[in-house]
């Protein structure tokens, strides 16, 4: 049965609370830090590469003396999310609070990186309503579900296909994918050769650049050497 505790979460606006604002605003926090905090949704199917990609990605950006912060959904479901199953309701629950804290951590001027399958738009896209227009880059893997069921990596597939779990992401429950990510990565090039998870990864650090969320390498070297032969 769906255990879902969205009902009890939605915030009350009758409470008797106030916003206390903090002495040290995020741009001292970034300054600081000389980055700019934003969160990296992955969104896709199970098996799609989420996960594999945001660890490579977040390796990257440690050795280049960013500070990141890794959000994963079976991590996650271990811990502040464990009484969520995988009704419509407690995933977007889940989602709903996983975007509270990836913006707990953007406001510290922190890269948040969230792997999450996040099968609905509506609920991705209230979290990158409540974090911004610049602090929210979605990342799509847009993974065939063939693909993602032929790696079958923790066997779920096979369960799902012999009815031992029910509602499975892409088997019998639906994955609506974004229609405007900023990043999409693809198993295959033009050309039809596969892409490595390194090659993804340095598109959406090329992306992070481009736009100012971090340093480039060069500027890096100058400014971060010594964290930077610490991290290698
Ligand atoms: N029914 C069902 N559907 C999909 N996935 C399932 C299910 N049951 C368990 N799992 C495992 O849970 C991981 C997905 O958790 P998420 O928190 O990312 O899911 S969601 O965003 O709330 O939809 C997912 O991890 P990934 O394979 O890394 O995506 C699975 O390992
Ligand atoms: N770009 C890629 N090319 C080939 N295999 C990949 C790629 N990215 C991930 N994989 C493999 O696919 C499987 C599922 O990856 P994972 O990161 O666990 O997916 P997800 O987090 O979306 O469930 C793993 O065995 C992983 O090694």
């Amino acid at each position: 049965m769906c255990k879902t505790v969205a009902a009890q979460a939605a915030c009350s606006k009758d409470q008797h609370i106030t916003w206390q604002e903090g002495a040290v605003r995020r741009e001292a926090k970034e300054r600081v830090l000389q980055q700019r905090g934003c969160v990296i949704w992955f969104t896709g199917l199970s098996g799609s590469g989420k996960s594999t990609v945001a660890c490579t990605l977040e390796h990257a950006l440690f050795n280049r003396g960013v500070l990141t912060t890794l959000l994963d959904g079976d991590n996650i479901r271990h811990g502040l999310n464990c009484n969520l199953g995988f009704c419509e309701e407690d995933r977007a629950e889940n989602i709903r609070r996983v975007g509270e804290v990836t913006k707990l951590f953007v406001d510290t001027g922190i890269i948040a990186l969230a792997s999450f399958i996040s099968p609905y738009k509506v609920d991705r896209d209230r979290v990158r309503a409540r974090l911004g227009p610049r602090d929210f880059i979605e990342v799509y893997l847009k993974v065939p579900l063939e693909v993602c069921e032929a790696r079958d990596a923790k066997g779920l597939y096979k369960l799902a296909r012999a009815g031992k779990i029910k509602g499975f992401t892409g088997i019998d429950d639906p994955y609506e994918g974004p229609e405007n990510p900023e990043i999409t990565l693809e198993a295959t090039d033009a050309a039809g050769r596969p892409v490595c998870p390194e090659t993804m990864a340095r598109t959406i650090l090329n992306y992070l650049e481009s736009h100012g969320y971090v340093r480039t390498a060069m500027a890096n070297n100058a400014v971060k050497g010594p964290a930077r032969a610490i991290a290698d």
